[in-house]
């Protein structure tokens, strides 16, 4: 009996996979592809359409090489690739079983367990796409979702540099070396990494540069993300105030113009040159608490302008990306942005100069890291019991208030002693 229903269920799936090949109806992606094409209007000018050169499988995917027709807009397709990819994950009335699947299949008592399983991976597999141009249009279609998190670990830090992991794409680990790619945007909705993402950049900035690395950690959302950071040796300032941001910053902005000048009177062109170790960064967690306040905003633009070559870098971070959170003349002076998941195009235009992020998945950590090019990543994760462990033996017990007159000199903090730091877990 149990033979006789599987048997009949594999002939229909087999005669099914045949019908399809032989009908040639779109359910193979690479004529989806073509068909998505013609309906959405991205063919050329005189309606010459996209025209398969290749197609090469890859582990967990197929790559479509597209001649382009001249005429054709990419940045319009990379805005919609959301459409491209819907498209390529509509289900037809037949579930495209693979013929591999059911040949799989064992003839025991567990054989209908076998075909549910088949048919319910088949409708949670959602496909992702990849676009490339290189004077051919390349698609790589993946046949299953990126992960959704990447715990990190230590194999992340590049230890003696300034180039942090920023996300892992399939292909492997993305960095955002400071030295090279200086100030940094980071936007993205309530609730999908923007904290997430700085603790790690501070851990990382603390390991990798131990000595060289000076932090102001400016937080303005109200949270106590920071707070865990604020008794390390490289913190130079720390605030949660706004009214106290202000002075903050400028005290910076007259170090910088220091160091700026100390650089260029000994005739270097920029503090890489100087062969200077030490390096500052000022991180600013909601920047739209400060964006109404031009005196802020002024010194903000002026680091953003003139801190890459003192080495004070800048690490801006809202969730309201505006005009106004994110003014032109800073925006300008930075091209490298991380956004995560935004309300719609508008927001993600002003964060990221493209549209995208609006449709990313609804996944904390998943975003857009954009430099020369833009790319979807999944951050790494570090959990706050991991930074602990990592932050512990650089805290120092500094003197109380009343103490700072008798000149009490820090102490290094000890694992387990009596000056152990209490964290507060958010
Ligand atoms: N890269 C990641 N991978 C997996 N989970 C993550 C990742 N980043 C964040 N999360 C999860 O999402 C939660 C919210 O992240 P986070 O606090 O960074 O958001 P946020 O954007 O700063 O939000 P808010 O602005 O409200 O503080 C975290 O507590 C964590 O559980």
């Amino acid at each position: 009996m149990l033979f006789e229903i599987g048997s009949t269920i594999i002939m229909s799936g087999v005669a099914g996979y045949a019908y399809l090949k032989t009908n040639g109806s779109p359910s193979n992606d690479a004529g989806k592809i073509q068909k998505i094409f013609a309906n959405s209007g991205w063919n050329g000018r005189n309606g010459e359409t996209i025209r398969l050169q290749r197609k090469d499988k890859f582990k967990g995917g197929v790559e479509y090489v597209y001649q382009i027709p001249l005429g054709f807009d990419r940045k319009k397709i990379e805005a919609d690739k959301h459409i491209l990819e819907d498209g390529l994950n509509i289900r037809h009335k037949h579930l495209e079983v693979d013929l591999y699947d059911l040949l799989k299949i064992k003839f025991d008592k567990t054989v209908l367990k076998q075909i549910k399983k088949i048919l319910t991976n088949k409708k949670i597999k959602r496909k992702e796409i990849e676009l490339d141009f290189d004077g051919m249009l390349r698609i790589k279609v993946y046949n299953e979702c990126m992960q959704d998190q990447h715990d990190w670990d230590e194999s992340y830090l590049k230890k003696g540099t300034w180039s942090v992991s920023i996300g892992q794409t399939r292909q492997g680990v993305v960095r955002h070396d400071f030295d090279e790619h200086k100030h940094l945007i980071i936007a993205g909705a309530t609730g999908y990494g923007k904290s997430a993402i700085l603790k790690l950049i501070v851990v990382s900035l603390v390991l990798q540069q131990l000595d060289n690395v000076n932090l102001h950690l400016i937080d303005l959302k109200g949270g106590s993300a920071f707070q865990r950071f604020k008794d390390l040796k490289q913190i130079k300032n720390f605030t949660r105030d706004p009214s106290e941001a202000k002075d903050i910053l400028e005290a910076i902005q007259k170090d910088m113009n220091k160091a700026y000048t100390d650089i260029v009177d000994q005739g270097f062109e920029d503090i890489k040159e100087s062969g200077r170790k030490e390096r500052h960064f000022i991180i600013i967690d909601e920047a739209a608490d400060i964006a109404g306040d031009s005196s802020c905003m002024d010194v903000v633009t002026d680091i953003a302008r003139r801190g890459r070559g003192a080495g004070f870098y800048l690490i801006y971070a809202t969730q309201y990306p505006s005009s106004q959170s994110i003014p032109q003349q800073t925006k300008r002076n930075i091209p490298s942005r991380l956004c995560f998941v935004l309300d719609d195009a508008t927001a993600s235009n002003t964060a990221l100069g493209q549209t995208g992020a609006e449709e990313l998945p609804l996944i904390p950590g998943r975003g857009i890291y954009k430099n020369v090019k833009s790319q979807v990543v999944q951050t790494p994760y570090i959990n706050n019991k991991e930074i602990k462990k990592r932050i512990e033996p650089h805290i120092v017990i500094r003197p109380r208030k009343e103490e700072e007159g008798d000149k009490v000199e820090p102490r290094q903090g000890e694992k387990g002693g009596s000056n152990t730091f209490e964290f507060e877990e958010v």
